[in-house]
């Protein structure tokens, strides 16, 4: 483990020294988390892709008058649900537009007209309905939330998350990624993240590097992290996200963070945060999963045999026989888990009142998988023409 002032002298090192960190951030990882790889096998539900923010970096979101402007229908979530079911996944991420009912009076009576007043007491009705009526477990991923929100949504879902993306409070100045996003004020999250942990909810969160931080901004951002982890115990996992510059966005021509700078960051994001907290990167941003995993994490996050990664639609799923393969290879086996880590099913209050399903879930896929270690994933979606994924206006009639 390293200080804050280690951490910060270790922007820009190379070659040798990094290796040198790398392989220091790996075994730290193997004591906690041993020779095992894991991931979610998941579906991904936007259950809305309208937005009040703009972020500069972000595609998902559509203004209404967008032809790609949507909002699922309940028969859309549950018909999606059931394909997920069907393909052995365990995990529903809702991932969303923040309060954009605020925004677009659209949404409003898209939401009145089906007997909801605000989005998030539909995305509370949709989870609940998914827990009702399939073995899936919801994780929400709806930004940032007041501390009534979060104890509305707790007793509908196994874990939720939210990226902190930065800590940076320059990022909103004119020109920066968040510029205009009042969802993305660093107080406003981090404040999120605090309740989320008064509430013993089982939390993600997570960084998007290389949008604009500096390398103390991104450490400042881990150890804020990590303290509120130290206060609550709640944070179960960390996001080290890489941004990709995307055509059509005000970020279009930024730079995108280099492997390098990728393994400089998780290494040390392994030797900051507390040994338990599970370290992930997604392994559809970039190619190296060797370099990744000899960098310290553990996990790779959501995959999805149904669905696209909705943020990043141009960035297909790997195989999971084709990561798990690559895991072999460094010497890891791959492992799915629920969206809720282990070490919460042992404290009830983080996993109240869904305790005895998730513990019930946690020893049948530790059956199943110990039988069918590894399944074929196929790339791809098919659903971006989904007939129930309807447009708002539809909706509103
Ligand atoms: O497919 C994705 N899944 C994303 N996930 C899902 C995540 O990979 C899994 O659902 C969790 O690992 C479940 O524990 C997020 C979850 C969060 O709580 C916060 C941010 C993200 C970001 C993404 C993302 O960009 N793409
Ligand atoms: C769901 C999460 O996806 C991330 N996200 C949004 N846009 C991008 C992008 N261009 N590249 C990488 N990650 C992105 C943000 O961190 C958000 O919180
Ligand atoms: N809008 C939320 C956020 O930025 C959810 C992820 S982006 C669709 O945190
Ligand atoms: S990243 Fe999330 S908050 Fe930002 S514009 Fe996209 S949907 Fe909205």
């Amino acid at each position: 483990m390293i200080s804050r002032k280690e951490a910060i002298a270790l922007g820009g090192i190379q070659g040798k020294e990094l290796d040198d960190l790398c392989e220091y951030a790996s075994q730290v990882r193997d004591q906690t988390w041993g020779k095992q790889l894991t991931y979610s096998r998941k579906v991904f539900i936007p259950l809305t892709n309208m937005c009040r923010d703009r972020c500069g970096y972000c595609t998902f979101v559509k203004g209404p008058q967008s032809p790609e402007a949507q909002v699922m229908t309940e028969t859309a979530v549950m018909h999606r649900v059931q394909q997920g079911e069907a393909s052995g996944c365990r995990e529903a991420l809702f991932s969303l537009g923040e309060r954009p009912e605020k925004r677009y009076p659209q949404l409003q009576h898209f939401l009145e007209h089906h007997g909801f007043r605000r989005l998030i007491d539909y995305l509370a009705h949709c989870a609940e309905q998914v827990l009702a009526k399939s073995t899936l477990l919801p994780h929400l991923n709806p930004g940032t939330l007041t501390r009534n929100e979060l104890r509305q949504l707790k007793p509908v879902s196994a874990s939720m998350g939210m990226m902190l993306e930065s800590a940076s409070q320059r990022l909103l100045r004119p020109g920066q990624a968040h510029h205009r996003c009042p969802d993305k004020v660093p107080n406003v999250r981090l404040k999120t993240l605090d309740d989320a942990g008064r509430l013993a909810i089982p939390f993600t969160t997570g960084l998007l590097i290389g949008i604009g931080e500096t390398w103390q901004e991104r450490i400042e951002a881990l150890l804020l992290i990590n303290a509120l982890h130290q206060q609550h115990g709640h944070i179960q996992e960390v996001i080290i996200q890489n941004f990709r510059a995307k055509p059509g966005t005000a970020m279009a021509h930024c730079h995108e963070p280099d492997l390098d700078d990728m393994r400089r960051t998780l290494a040390v994001a392994r030797l900051l945060l507390s040994p338990r907290i599970s370290l992930q990167a997604p392994p559809n941003l970039h190619a190296d999963y060797p370099a990744y995993i000899r960098s310290g994490l553990n996990d790779w996050g959501g995959i999805s045999p149904v669905t696209q990664d909705h943020i990043n639609p141009e960035r297909a799923w790997p195989q999971i026989d084709h990561l798990a393969t690559a895991c072999q290879a460094q010497g890891y086996t791959l492992k799915q888990r629920l969206t809720v880590y282990p070490d919460y099913l042992k404290r009830p209050a983080f996993i109240q009142p869904l305790g005895p399903k998730l513990i019930a879930m946690s020893s049948q896929l530790n059956a199943t998988d110990a039988l069918n270690p590894i399944d074929q994933l196929t790339r791809g979606d098919g659903l971006s023409h989904d007939p129930h994924i309807s447009h708002p206006m539809a909706c509103t009639a």
